[in-house]
């Protein structure tokens, strides 16, 4: 029956996120229970109206992510000192880490650094210390990079703490503390410390582990007020997702009182995926003298896709038009982006009724429920993922090649989204495999937001017949 199929889903869909582990906290969750399960209020709110949670998108990327993003893009080096000659590695024994620090890096299955790796670490490692802000994308091997340079600075034998490291959250703190625990395992007596909400200690105590990560609103309490910390004995100061850590009121003001009361002589590291001018004036603030690395990101285009359009009268319409056309989607595997969360609701459920098997991944969702959504989707556990955009927001599921766009997307005053349009269904030329968009069409507004997108980019998008068996043989192939 239609419906078991799809509480078969649901099922699954909750089994999987059970086996997800369970270590991040639970507190302030987003969850109102199982993913797909919505309440009125939420559901009503438009994806524009959800709020972006920076945090969110970046632990879930961690915690799908078992390997290094593929990542072909030139490194852009500034040194502070021009005179001295640019020094990359291209294999970790070229670093001479300390043989511990060569096993741990080796355990963890890495064969030799990437590509931000390869700039970064000697410029982290080199003698006398130099500061740094380094930008790369997402997954390219940022938080390893500083973890080997807090690692080979830390000295185990002394029982105070050295290297400090400030993470925008909670769960992100303890993700980095995993890295930290898995690189530095062959140091026995090296300890981690986790200045975060919550982990009470007792007044006029000093600690004794050697490397301290925490979020900056603790790490400035053990430092100033409850003196758990002495920050003139830091040797390492990282800030580590600057662009999220701005995004939190007050994290910005808290991290550069942090860094005032470190001594003038500590290394100062800083890290962000995305490098807009208010990262930069940040990084600035609190990375005196740096060096600078950035990578620089491949431009999407819509030059390897084929796109459509369909033109329809009501929802329904677009859902009969989906259907038709669902077993040329499926073909690969597919994402269709939904303007608000309770219309993915609905999609999902009534393509379910007709008997698919569906992915949905909703803003409802724990962050875990979500990677874990993902992780099946990317798996191909199921070949069609249904969304918002909000959602969907800077995860990158490189093997999709279709892209509906159910709803047409559309900014907060009702005008198109050129961006979202182009990062939903673009391609860099990495990944310039060939791709199709199909956008539904319903309204005579649609209609003109359609046109305006064609307009922006100067792309024809064609008119596609759902009732024409060969017109849809014809773009599936
Ligand atoms: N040199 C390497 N060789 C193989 N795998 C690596 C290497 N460096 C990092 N990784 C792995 O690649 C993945 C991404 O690395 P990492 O988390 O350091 O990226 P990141 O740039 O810090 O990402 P984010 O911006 O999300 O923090 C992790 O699973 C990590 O274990």
């Amino acid at each position: 029956m239609a419906t078991d199929s799809w509480a078969l889903a649901v099922d699954e869909q909750e089994a999987a996120v059970k086996s997800v582990s369970g270590f991040i906290s639970r507190r302030g969750g987003r969850s109102r229970g199982p993913g797909i399960i919505k309440t009125s209020t939420t559901a009503e709110k438009t994806d524009e109206e959800e709020k972006e949670d920076r945090a969110a998108q970046s632990l879930l990327n961690k915690l799908i992510r078992s390997n290094l993003v593929d990542n072909t893009n030139q490194v852009e080096v500034l040194q502070r000192d021009p005179n001295s000659p640019l020094y990359s590695v291209k294999s970790f024994e070229e670093l001479r880490l300390k043989p511990q620090l060569l096993q741990g890096v080796y355990a963890m299955g890495f064969n030799r650094p990437s590509k931000i790796q390869e700039n970064a670490l000697p410029m982290m490692l080199a003698e006398p210390p130099q500061n740094l802000i380094a930008q790369s994308q997402s997954g390219t091997g940022k938080t390893a990079a500083f973890v080997l340079a807090m690692l080979s600075r830390v000295e185990p034998a002394e029982r105070y703490p050295q290297c400090l490291c400030l993470s925008p959250t909670y769960e992100l703190a303890l993700q980095t503390g995993k890295v930290i625990e898995q690189m530095g395992k062959f140091y026995p007596e090296l300890k981690l410390a986790y200045a975060v909400r919550g982990n009470k200690l007792e007044r006029g105590q000093k600690i004794s582990e050697q490397i301290v990560i925490g979020t900056p609103g603790t790490v400035l309490d053990w430092c100033s007020k409850l003196k758990f910390i002495d920050p003139k004995k830091i040797k390492v100061f990282v800030l580590d997702e600057a662009d999220v850590m701005i995004a939190t009121q007050g994290h910005q003001d808290q991290s550069i009182r942090i860094q005032r009361m470190l001594p003038r002589n500590c290394q100062m590291l800083l890290f962000s995926a995305t490098f807009e001018d208010s990262v930069w004036k940040f990084a600035q603030k609190v990375v005196p003298d740096p060096n600078i690395i950035k990578l620089k990101r491949e431009e999407e285009t819509l030059d390897t896709i084929k796109q459509y359009y369909v033109l329809c009268s009501s929802r329904d319409e677009k859902f009969q038009a989906l259907c038709n056309l669902y077993g040329a989607i499926t073909i690969a595997q597919a994402m269709i982006f939904c303007h608000t969360r309770k219309t993915a609701s609905w999609l999902a459920a009534e393509l379910s009724k007709e008997g698919h098997q569906v992915a949905l991944l909703s803003g409802e969702m724990m962050v875990e429920q979500r990677a874990a959504v993902i992780e099946r989707f990317r798996e191909g556990k199921e070949k069609v993922l249904v969304t918002t955009n909000v959602c969907a927001r800077g995860i990158d599921v490189e093997q999709v090649s279709v892209v509906i766009n159910f709803d047409l997307p559309v900014d907060k005053d009702g005008n198109p989204d050129n961006e979202t349009y182009l990062h939903r269904i673009g391609r860099t030329g990495r990944f310039g495999k060939r791709g199709l968009a199909v956008n539904m069409v319903d309204s005579k507004h649609s209609m003109n937001i359609l046109n305006r997108i064609q307009e922006h980019f100067n792309k024809k998008i064609e008119r596609l017949d759902t009732d024409d068996l060969d017109e849809i043989e014809k773009i599936a192939n």
